[in-house]
């Protein structure tokens, strides 16, 4: 359930129509999601019937929303299919419904490849070094505040939860990625904005044609290769047991390489970023189980999931 919020219909009207949107006709709450409050809404302009997301933003504050909001804006300009915020008179995308900061998008077509072929981890790879390029010129600066200072922050208030083993894996691992942020090679790795948390869950395919990506919430300034080895480990792996799958990593690695081919640094630390980014979420996991926040509806996700896959990737040093 994802509606932490009741929007009324008459609410709803009235943004947009400031939006210049035309007449609303259906507004639907959506189930999906557990982080904001979302609905389905459709409205009518000219004799079209045109179809939004309206998001009610229940963690994030006003101030970070502005970079993942002009964010999508600028990609969508650049071509990629993500969902265009839409502006009012002043071209502001940042609204307020109910009083909580909230934005319409466009909805996207289709629905998520829960089950992906290597063809649909192809398709997600070219767009996502597309997406990469397209972020280049984008301005505005924030940090992905689920980077480093964030785990070192973190793993210790998760520690005590932890059997022996599961700390002593934890313990190491944060130390082997501040030594390898330290490293020459990582200060050589091309950056820009990520998505950060394009797991499959977040891009809609009709058949093998990707429509679009979404749920930008979590992007930041952060190297390319993270969102490479974040897609991996989602994407690209026997989701029972965690191990990597070479025939769909190959897929979409080339994919992405043609648009973008990964520089010597990046090839060299593809295991390092690998781990990284099944420490993230094994992190970031361990603490939404163990430290629920407060009055919190969200049914935390499987932690061991992310711990079988780092110990995956800390046996097999894999690059492409
Ligand atoms: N722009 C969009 N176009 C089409 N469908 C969308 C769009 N945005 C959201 N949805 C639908 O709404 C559902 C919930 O959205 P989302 O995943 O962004 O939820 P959330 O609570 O914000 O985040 P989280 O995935 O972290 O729980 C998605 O699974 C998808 O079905
Ligand atoms: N993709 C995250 C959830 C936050 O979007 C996870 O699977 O842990």
């Amino acid at each position: 359930m994802a509606v932490f919020t009741e929007v009324s219909f008459e609410e709803a009207q009235k943004l947009m129509r400031r939006l210049n949107l035309g007449e609303l006709r259906d507004l639907r709450g959506i189930e999906g999601g557990i982080e904001n409050t979302n609905y389905f809404a459709s409205s009518e302009q000219d004799g079209v019937l045109n179809h939004y997301v309206l998001t009610l933003f229940e963690r994030l504050s006003a101030q970070q929303l502005p970079f993942y909001l002009y964010l999508m804006k600028h990609l969508a300009h650049a071509g990629i299919p993500v969902p265009d915020p839409q502006g009012d008179a002043n071209g502001d995308v940042l609204h307020a419904v109910c009083g909580k900061p909230a934005a319409v998008v466009n909805r996207l077509a289709g629905k998520s490849q829960l089950a992906p072929e290597a063809v649909h981890c192809a398709a997600l790879g070219e767009m996502l070094a597309r997406m990469h390029l397209a972020g280049r010129d984008y301005a505005r600066e924030q940090p992905n505040l689920r980077g480093l200072p964030w785990w070192n922050e973190t793993v210790p208030v998760v520690l005590p939860y932890l059997a022996p083993e599961q700390a002593e894996l934890l313990r190491a691992e944060l130390a082997f990625q501040n030594h390898t942020a330290a490293s020459s090679d990582y200060a050589a790795l091309p950056r820009g904005p990520v998505h950060a948390d394009l797991f499959r869950d977040n891009a809609m395919f009709e058949g093998e044609r990707l429509t679009g990506f979404f749920d930008f919430y979590f992007a930041g300034v952060d190297t390319w290769l993270f969102d490479v080895a974040v897609c991996l480990n989602d994407w690209c792996i026997d989701w029972t047991s965690g191990r990597h799958d070479e025939a769909k990593a190959q897929a979409l690695v080339q994919a992405y390489d043609a648009v973008r081919p990964f520089t010597a640094a990046e090839r060299a630390l593809f295991p390092a970023l690998l781990r990284a980014g099944a420490l993230r979420f094994w992190i970031s996991r361990l603490w939404d189980f163990h430290l629920p926040r407060e009055a919190s509806m969200l049914k935390p996700h499987d932690p061991t999931h992310f711990e079988r896959v780092l110990r995956d990737r800390v046996q097999q040093a894999w690059r492409p």
